[in-house]
């Protein structure tokens, strides 16, 4: 395989430790990467751009501000098989009200409108502190995004995730 997945989402967690931590959400930290060369596209952690944002959802804004389009059109500069690794699951649901980190990675669509995030790595399923089970890895499956639980890095995902939980 010509990409590290440990060494991926250890590269993640690195990006999720520059989250502040808050009460209301997990500190958690994304890559956008092309599965062909195992290039980094595009790395972002919770609340890195401005507003109420996730790790994920930044990935995908910062590569499509780079590109001058918007974060819905993110796909058309993206390759063929592209991967986002979380640390922690993608949201389905989201106590904000804000669009579900899911939702955000289904619409991403390349230029002939086939999905161009076709596999989510994922450090740990999301902790059912503020929104229950997330059953966000189903809708994925479903879209044919495939995800692939990365082990060995959960306690200190979740150590960082909830930094700004009272303990
Ligand atoms: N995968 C993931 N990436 C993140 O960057 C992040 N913060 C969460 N957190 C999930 C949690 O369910 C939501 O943070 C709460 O539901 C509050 O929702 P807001 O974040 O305020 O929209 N999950
Ligand atoms: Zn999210």
């Amino acid at each position: 395989d010509v990409v590290d997945h440990k060494a991926l989402m250890q590269e993640a967690l690195e990006e999720a430790k520059k989250s502040p931590p808050k009460p209301t959400n997990f500190c958690v930290g994304a890559l956008l990467v092309d599965m062909e060369t195992g290039e980094v596209l595009s790395r972002g952690y919770t609340l890195e751009v401005e507003g109420n944002t996730h790790a994920e959802q930044c990935c995908l804004v910062k590569l499509a501000q780079a590109h001058s389009l918007p974060e819905e059109r993110v796909g058309d500069v993206l390759p063929p098989h592209a991967a986002i690794y979380t640390t922690m699951e993608p949201c389905n649901m989201r106590l904000s009200g804000s669009l579900p980190c899911v939702d955000r990675i289904i619409r991403t669509k390349n230029k002939d409108g086939a999905a161009a995030i076709t596999k989510v790595y994922l450090g740990v399923k999301e902790p059912e502190k503020f929104v229950g089970q997330n059953k966000g890895r189903t809708k994925l499956e479903e879209h044919g995004i495939e995800c692939i639980h990365i082990p060995g890095l959960e306690e200190e995902i979740l150590q960082v995730a909830t930094a700004g939980h009272e303990k």
